[in-house]
């Protein structure tokens, strides 16, 4: 293979350099094809490593040319990786951090939830918003969950989901992912269902009740009603709500012993004299001398003496300023008359031997005579002291003569339902007034609230006596000296009545 001469030098040396350069060029395209390969294998083998490496932000965009260097079938993964991964960024432009430990650092410190909502524009949450979008995003401070999270790609597709979901009606939650919840998100979705209840509650207790509204939603509703019944329907002694409070022998007791064929109306058997005699008793003991009563039912007391003090008069409007007063008058002059008989009867200071004339005190113009037919000076006090709305004036003559129309004018003046029937009492020729029909199933009720004959249903021998004659001298001058207390009191009632005296 040696040439002699300059030429065969020559050629020598041509053949060195060839021999050389094609060793060269074998080298350098075995370095290409390792190279080549290794970039291959690198890119597959440690993607994992690449990935678990990511939330630190140290991906180098420039060892690691995603879109054109990856296989297609992990580009998806790689995406998802840069949204963490940009998230991881945007955390450290607010202060620069040097080095991978410092990044690593500040990123455990930064909630995974702040960073999707700042990544991908959800609106900041309050606090009770943030249980119900992602109990486990509001976990995953811990480093081992950011690894979870990141390798499990369930996970990042709910990433996906936070990122293009709209914010809803609760303020937060997408409504795919409460309606199922995975098992990290049941907290959030069972403080969901806890503030549904909530919601409906509240609109229960506004009266707002729906008729979307579940069986479990309208018991508690229910419940209170039935209470609220039993309450009602509970029998016990109630304050009255409308007093009987005068006059004196003009038909109270009557008209107290009809009103309680009422169903809505019960009374106590006896006048309770409470805001006369016994008011230092105090309230309570005043309520339980009424009888047992339901809510629904109003309770009547009859005292006529009531009426006759204003001092009284104000103790029932502190007691009930929207008290129903209802006021029995009468002739003043049969009034008189039928005074002098209960008194002869009830009063130490007469005797059987007290005439009608001592009794008057001596004449017709007395200033006993004047408080028994001045009518007017009290019923002022009663309009003055309630309103005249609050008080009802009927005669006793209306009532002895029509009974059923005083007791519908009550029932109207107390708002009741119209239940007074002409079936329930009687006109007794025996007695000369009206009297309760045995033999309804109302006169049981009655029976136990006035003073009357149970086999008869009359009211007792104590009331209807038969009145004295007067001497017509005593007559005239009780007529001429009361008619000026009518005159007033027509006036004051802008009504007149014609009593059989005063024709
Ligand atoms: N239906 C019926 N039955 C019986 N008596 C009736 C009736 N209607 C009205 N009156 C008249 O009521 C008078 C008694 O009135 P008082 O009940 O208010 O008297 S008391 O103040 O309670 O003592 C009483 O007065 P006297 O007749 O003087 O007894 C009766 O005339």
């Amino acid at each position: 293979m040696t040439a002699s001469g300059a030429d065969g030098e020559t050629f020598k040396f041509s053949m060195t350099n060839y021999r050389v350069l094609n060793i060269l060029i074998l080298v350098s395209l075995l370095g290409l094809m390792f190279d080549i390969a290794l970039r291959y294998s690198a890119t597959q083998k440690s993607l994992r490593v690449i990935i678990s490496q990511d939330l630190s932000g140290n991906v180098d965009n420039q060892m690691f040319p995603v879109e054109k260097k990856v296989p297609f079938q992990i580009r998806n993964k790689l995406k998802r990786i840069e949204i963490l991964k940009s998230a991881s960024e945007n955390v450290e432009s607010e202060t620069p951090v040097h080095n991978k430990s410092q990044r690593l650092d500040r990123l455990k410190n930064v909630s995974l939830d702040r960073r999707f909502s700042e990544e991908t524009k959800i609106p900041p949450l309050d606090s009770n918003k943030n249980k119900s979008v992602s109990g486990d995003v509001e976990n995953s401070n811990s480093s081992s969950e950011k690894k979870v999270l990141v390798q499990n790609p369930k996970k990042l597709k709910r990433i996906e989901i936070l990122k293009n979901d709209s914010v809803n009606e609760w303020g937060a939650a997408p409504e795919r992912i409460l309606k199922a919840p995975p098992r990290q998100q049941r907290k959030g979705f069972l403080s969901w269902r806890k503030r549904k209840r909530r919601v409906h509650a509240t609109s229960r207790s506004r009266g707002q009740s729906s008729a979307n509204d579940d069986d479990d939603a309208q018991s508690p509703s229910s419940q209170e009603k039935e209470g609220k019944d039993n309450r009602d329907r509970e029998m016990k002694p109630r304050p009255p709500k409308c007093l009987i409070v005068g006059f004196s022998k003009c038909g109270t007791e009557a008209l107290k012993g009809f009103l309680t064929l009422h169903p809505d109306i019960v009374a106590p058997f006896r006048e309770v004299d409470f805001f006369t005699n016994y008011y230092y008793k105090g309230l309570d003991w005043y309520r339980k001398q009424m009888p047992p009563s339901m809510a629904s039912q109003i309770t009547i007391e009859k005292t006529p003496e009531y009426i006759l003090t204003r001092e009284v008069l104000h103790r029932i409007r502190d007691y009930n300023s929207d008290m129903r007063l209802i006021v029995m008058i009468r002739d003043p002059i049969v009034r008189l008359q039928s005074l002098y008989l209960h008194d002869l009867v009830h009063k130490p200071e007469y005797s059987a031997d007290t005439t009608f004339k001592q009794w008057c005190g001596g004449g017709g113009r007395t200033a006993h005579v004047a408080s028994v037919v001045d009518y007017a000076s009290h019923i002022r006090d009663a309009f003055d002291i309630f309103s005249r709305r609050q008080v009802l004036v009927q005669s006793e003559e209306e009532l002895e003569n029509s009974p059923i129309k005083v007791l519908r004018t009550v029932e109207s003046f107390l708002g009741l339902r119209r239940a007074f029937s002409k079936d329930n009492i009687f006109y007794s020729g025996d007695k000369g007034f009206y009297c309760f029909n045995v033999t309804t199933s109302t006169f049981s009720k009655a029976s136990k609230s006035t003073q009357m004959n149970k086999s008869t249903g009359c009211f007792t021998d104590s009331k209807g006596r038969p009145h004295q004659k007067i001497a017509p001298g005593l007559l005239k001058e009780l007529v001429e000296f009361t008619r000026p207390y009518n005159e007033r009191l027509f006036q004051l009632l802008g009504r007149t009545y014609t009593w059989k005296n005063f024709s």
